[in-house]
């Protein structure tokens, strides 16, 4: 019998190279890795942590294509992808990501998975919201009890900045 309390499956997704595995690295192993490997296909990562008492299990799918909760880019890349290493050369204006993930009803953060910038606090508010939302709908539905980690999906526009 596993030790937590909810099961949140998370699911990053963006272009290869934008920082997916380094993100969840810094979060579950505390490093960024050097010569970090290209993904192949899908990466699978876990992490229990405990937030107020409440033991969360986090469940990562990091999925180099395709369709999404969690999209992460990185912002001296364009929204075309063209990712050119260095700070000053940031293409992605915090205003204009902020403004599109408020259209598309998403949270927004900026992190580096090199500094460790902003990288607990992205997945500790992540989990309390979730938490939140699990506990919402367990309010919601009063005689029938959820699923650990069942509940509205929580969609996130995360991108890391370059140091
Ligand atoms: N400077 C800087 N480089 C980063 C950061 N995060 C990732 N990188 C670098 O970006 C490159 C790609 O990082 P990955 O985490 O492998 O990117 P990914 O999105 O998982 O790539 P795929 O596995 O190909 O999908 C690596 O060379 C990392 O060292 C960051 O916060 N700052």
């Amino acid at each position: 019998m596993e030790d937590y309390d909810y099961l949140f499956k998370i699911v990053l997704i963006g272009n290869a190279g934008v920082g997916k595995t380094c993100l969840v690295r810094r979060f579950t192993q505390g490093l960024f890795p050097p010569g970090q490997g290209a993904t192949i296909g899908v990466d699978f990562m876990i992490k229990t942590v405990e937030i107020k008492g409440v033991k969360v299990k986090f469940d990562w799918n990091i999925v180099v294509i395709a369709y999404a909760f969690f999209i992460l880019f990185d912002l001296i890349c364009s929204f075309q992808w063209n990712k050119i290493d260095l700070a000053d050369k940031r293409e992605v204006h915090r205003q204009r990501a902020e403004e599109f993930a408020e259209a598309q009803s998403m949270l927004y953060l900026e992190t580096s998975a090199k500094e460790s910038d902003n990288v607990e606090k992205l997945f500790l508010d992540l989990a309390c919201e979730l938490i939140r939302e699990a506990k919402q709908n367990t309010l919601d539905n009063n005689d029938s009890t959820p699923m650990p980690g069942e509940g509205k999906n929580i969609n996130y526009l995360s991108c890391c900045s370059i140091n």
